[in-house]
């Protein structure tokens, strides 16, 4: 076992402004830099992870702040004939240090698979970012009762051999919750991440053990306490509450 065992999971706690944000926004990454730092010298991680367009731009403003950028999703190449397509090293070259991969919009919009979003993981890693990995189940999987067996097939899917608590960040998000409103209850998200820490723990060891586990899905600040507090919640996704400085820190606060 590592020595994860030994200290709590440094949670985290990350943006993600979808296609949201022009030059404008840049006011509010600076906003959120500057009310930050006496919560970030706490014991949270800040991450906001904007629109490729942005990425530069913010990595400028995000210097000498402890907020982290990260992309939003990636092509498993690193280069090639692949319009419109970004790969892992580029966004590295922008100054993100992580990506998003498999996020429920990327599997509808772009009919994503398990092994797509696999080998998106691996070049997140082979560039030197850290893969967030998401999974969650439709409102009709919920509802059949299928969601541990949906997430289970999704974290076996697209979870490379070789994750690591250092390399890889699971984010488990509802896909009926995301921008929607709603909630699971903390008890029905209990479950999950529970199940979830013990498939991850019974597969990488201390790695799964030691593994950050985010939610996601309407994270608010009136909400973000209860559901922070969850165990085996290990920070949060946001998406809208991510676009306003204010609300963003609404949300870290519960790591007060
Ligand atoms: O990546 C973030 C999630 O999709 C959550 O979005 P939301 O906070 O707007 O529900």
């Amino acid at each position: 076992m590592t020595a994860a065992t030994a200290h709590p999971i440094r949670p985290l706690v990350a943006g993600n402004w979808k296609m949201n944000g022009l030059e404008a926004s840049r006011a509010e990454f600076k906003a959120l830099a500057a009310a930050l730092y006496p919560q970030l010298a706490q014991k949270v991680d800040v991450m906001i992870c904007p629109p490729a367009t942005l990425l530069s731009r913010l990595a400028g403003d995000a210097a000498g702040t402890r907020i982290a950028l990260g992309g939003q999703d990636c092509h498993a190449a690193v280069s090639g004939a692949h319009t419109g397509d970004v790969s892992a090293e580029m966004l590295k070259d922008a100054g993100a240090t992580a990506v998003i991969v498999g996020h429920s919009e990327r599997r509808a919009d772009h009919g994503e698979s398990d092994a797509v979003v696999r080998a998106k993981a691996q070049a997140a890693w082979r560039a030197g970012l850290v893969a967030i990995i998401c999974i969650g189940e439709t409102e009709a999987e919920r509802k059949a009762g299928k969601t541990l067996a949906v997430v289970a097939g999704q974290l076996d899917g697209s979870v490379p051999d070789g994750a690591t608590a250092a390399n890889t960040v699971i984010a488990y998000e509802p896909v009926w919750a995301i921008g929607t409103g709603l909630t699971p209850t903390a008890a029905d998200v209990a479950e999950v991440h529970a199940a979830l820490r013990a498939r991850l723990a019974a597969r990488l060891g201390g790695e799964g053990a030691a593994m950050r586990l985010l939610y996601g899905g309407s994270v608010k600040p009136a909400n973000a306490a209860e559901l922070m507090a969850v165990p085996h919640v290990n920070g949060a996704l946001v998406g809208g509450a991510s676009l306003k400085a204010a609300d963003f820190l609404g949300i870290i606060a519960a790591y007060r």
